[in-house]
């Protein structure tokens, strides 16, 4: 072994949630073990005023810190600043970007997932990932009259909400909007307020916190802000990162959504691809000359046969997991999602390498009302039971699955209704083999039960419905509910007493 190399019994990779959660939870648990932290980042992420509110429900804040106020915190963890680039799991050793080489006994991979995009290499296609990465689209739609956004998960819901003073186009392969949490009734019940302005909508509704302690872009002498070489490599945002950012557009509308359903993007070409296609002399001959002339730096062509121009495009697709490349060189087994299979010890295919987070595919045999999402929640417990593996395996100590993972929960706010997902809520897995139970009032709440063989295996609780320890106790209990099946939505019993 080389002089410089650093022999450390625990090494940990990243900063956010997962990776500081399990550092912590290791820096605890070993108080006279040294615990080395490497994050590309120069802020971390860490969980505080964690709550647990019921058996699986939990509330915290995240703040984003600097480095310095987790090593104040805990002693025996370093926390060191600069990207791995190369992992040599058969010598346990890592080399950092920065020339520094370490030694480790057990290895936590926490390094996240980066936007999967619907083209890398387009300057007019941005995804949102980071508060770098948020800036840069808060600094591009305060010029734009037109996006484009593409995607029906989390950032398309929170966008199509948020974004004022510009146009907006929502491309969605579904029927429905929301597809990735709820079902069409949810979704028929949140249009109303896609269509509202601002004033008219629901009132705030609380839930997970998110701070930033010094969250702001560096800057050059000169006052220029530095642009990146290599892609940026903060950690991921979560719940309210749009709270303390405007993000408006250069148009006097407030608040103008146009849904196209069940389409996707077929084409993004340039402006003097636009003009080439108008005057008939496009490649593709045969090709219609496009619809929606004008000013437009680029212009998207739908499958559906319509084309938009815009001034961006917004890639809301999804996340692929951080595996490379730094991680090339191991015989790392990965799931379908390319994530680093891990069990359920968090055990990665490579000895002594375990995983968390975002990073990671959950690949064990998984409670039958629990999946794996990649949520701000899931990472702070991947992380948290990582480290416990770590401990249970140096200690060689048995271990079982944390009771988190026996039930999938969820919440959130989607429109600024606060929203509660609970176990198989959009009867994931289940084939035709459920029942729905629904009841709704508009512009108050939605709720929505799946059960199956008679016991209640997910809802979808959307407004202020206080029903979710109820319903959290019912799934977990799995209660046989055949006989109180008609009375278990009836908004005239109280179901907490009910089935006190
Ligand atoms: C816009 C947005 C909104 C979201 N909203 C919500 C929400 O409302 N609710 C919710 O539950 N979830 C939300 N999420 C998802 C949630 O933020 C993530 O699931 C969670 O933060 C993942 O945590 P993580 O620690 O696994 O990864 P990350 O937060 O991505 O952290 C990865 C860390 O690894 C570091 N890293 C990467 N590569 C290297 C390397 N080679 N060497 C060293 N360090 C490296 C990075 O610097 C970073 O610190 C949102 C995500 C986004 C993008
Ligand atoms: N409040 C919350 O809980 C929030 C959570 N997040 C999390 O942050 C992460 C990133 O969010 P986001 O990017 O929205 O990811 P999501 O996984 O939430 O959603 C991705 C969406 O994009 C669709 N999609 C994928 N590929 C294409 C394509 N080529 N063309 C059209 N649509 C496509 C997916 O459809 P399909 O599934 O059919 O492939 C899905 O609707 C996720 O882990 C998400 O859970 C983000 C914001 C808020």
């Amino acid at each position: 072994m080389s002089a410089e190399v650093k022999t450390k019994k625990f090494v940990v990779v990243g900063g956010g949630i997962a990776g500081v959660t399990c550092a912590e939870q290791l820096a605890s648990q070993f108080p006279s073990d040294e615990i080395v932290l490497i994050t590309a980042a120069p802020l971390i992420k860490a969980v505080t005023n964690f709550k647990q509110i019921s058996r699986t429900l939990e509330d915290f804040n995240v703040e984003e810190q600097p480095i310095s106020v987790l090593e104040e915190k805990y002693p025996n963890l370093k926390v060191v600043q600069s990207a791995v680039r190369k992992l040599q799991g058969a010598q346990h050793t890592l080399q950092t970007e920065d020339g520094r080489e370490f030694h480790y006994d057990k290895l936590c991979i926490c390094s996240g997932g980066r936007p999967k995009l619907l083209t890398e290499d387009n300057p007019y296609v941005l995804g949102i990932r980071d508060t770098d990465s948020a800036q840069d689209f808060q600094k591009r739609l305060s010029k734009a009259k037109r996006i484009i956004v593409v995607g029906n998960g989390g950032i398309a819901l929170e966008l199509v909400y948020e974004v004022e003073g510009c146009e907006v186009i929502w491309v969605i392969k579904d029927k429905a909007i929301g597809n990735t949490f709820f079902d069409g009734g949810a979704a028929q019940f949140l249009i109303p307020s896609l269509q509202a302005d601002k004033a008219e909508r629901a009132g705030p509704c609380k839930r997970t916190r998110y701070t930033t302690e010094d969250a702001s872009p560096t800057y050059s002498r000169a006052g220029v802000r530095e642009e990146r070489s290599i892609p940026s490599t903060g950690s991921a945002l979560g719940p309210d990162w749009h709270a303390d950012m405007t993000l408006q557009g250069a148009q006097q509308v407030s608040h103008k959504v146009h849904v196209e359903y069940r389409c996707e993007v077929q084409m993004i070409y340039t402006s003097e691809e636009h003009l080439l296609r108008a005057s008939g002399q496009s490649p593709e001959t045969g090709c219609m000359p496009p619809a929606d002339s004008g000013p437009w730096p680029v212009f998207v062509q739908l499958k559906n046969g319509k084309t938009y121009g815009c001034d961006f495009i917004v890639s809301a697709t999804g996340v692929i997991p951080n595996t490379g490349p730094f991680l090339s060189g191991n015989s790392f087994v990965l799931a379908e999602d390319l994530g680093l299979s891990v069990d359920d010890h968090m055990r990665t295919s490579v000895a002594n390498v375990y995983a968390a987070g975002d990073v990671c595919t959950a690949c064990w045999e998984t409670s039958a009302l629990w999946q794996q999402m990649r949520l701000w929640t899931q990472a702070r417990q991947m992380g948290w039971h990582a480290a416990r593996c770590i401990a249970a395996d140096v200690l060689d100590e048995p271990i079982d699955l944390d009771f988190c993972f026996e039930l999938f929960t969820h919440i959130t706010k989607f429109f600024n209704y606060k929203v509660v997902l609970l176990g198989k809520f959009n009867a994931q897995g289940l084939g035709q083999d459920h029942e729905l139970l629904v009841r709704c009032s508009p512009g108050a709440e939605y709720v929505k039960v799946v059960l199956a063989e008679g016991r209640m295996v997910g809802a979808v609780l959307i407004g202020e419905t206080d029903l979710e320890e109820t319903f959290e106790n019912l799934m977990l209990n799995r209660m046989d509910l055949t006989a109180y099946k008609d009375e278990l939505l009836n908004p005239n019993i109280d179901i907490e007493d009910y089935f006190d």
